[in-house]
């Protein structure tokens, strides 16, 4: 189902962060969303989770949807494993081996059993990723993402991404331009002044 936003506003202590924003999300698509520092990115994925209720506006076509979230934080439990990070979000039943080729795909098969704490930025960054994807969501909101890995361990993330969640409806908050073709993105969102 494709995501309608209609003259979404929001403000914080009478500072306006969000003004008459319109936008669609059509099903299936991935939008990349653009914009400086402040302006209000990481405000429109709490509006779409509900984790902020808007000022004014209408958000349709979510409610009913499969949500998988990075957000700008890892939140991940830093004295729990890898492994039992994942485990938090999946259904009883899930074998350890699937979440298993989920972290090898990422690069991340040899630190399952890790202290999700001792991990660097990078590496936790790929963690948040498999714990949003491995729930098959409809939509995906990813804030920054692939903040912290190198070119190479993000193509592989990229590529994890594409191939395990080919169907989802991505909206990707990133300061790469150059994320928007390698997600094939079909739509870009500049959020500024
Ligand atoms: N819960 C909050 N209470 C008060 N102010 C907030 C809150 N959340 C965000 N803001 C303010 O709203 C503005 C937009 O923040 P937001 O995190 O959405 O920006 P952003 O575009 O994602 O920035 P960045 O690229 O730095 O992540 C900032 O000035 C921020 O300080």
């Amino acid at each position: 189902m494709a995501i309608t936003v209609t003259g979404l506003s929001k403000s914080f202590g009478g500072r306006p962060v969000l003004r008459d924003f319109s936008a669609r999300f059509e099903e299936g698509s991935v939008s990349c969303i653009f914009g400086p520092s402040g302006q209000g990115k990481t405000t429109l994925l709490h509006l779409l989770m509900e984790l902020l209720a808007p000022d004014g506006g209408a958000i349709e076509g979510i409610g009913d949807q499969r949500i998988g979230a990075v957000f700008q934080e890892d939140r991940l439990c830093e004295t729990l494993s890898v492994l039992r990070n994942i485990r938090l979000v999946c259904r009883k039943g899930v074998p350890d081996e699937e979440i298993l080729t989920h972290l090898q795909e990422v690069g991340l098969r040899d630190s399952a059993y890790k202290s999700a704490g001792e991990l660097s930025g990078g590496m936790k960054r790929r963690v948040a990723l498999v714990r949003a994807v491995i729930v098959r969501p409809d939509v995906l909101l990813l804030d920054e993402p692939f903040k912290g890995m190198d070119a190479a361990t993000k193509a592989d993330a990229i590529g994890y991404l594409r191939r395990r969640a080919p169907k989802a409806t991505v909206l990707l908050v990133t300061h790469d331009r150059e994320d928007a073709g390698q997600l094939g993105a079909a739509q870009i969102i500049e959020l500024d002044a």
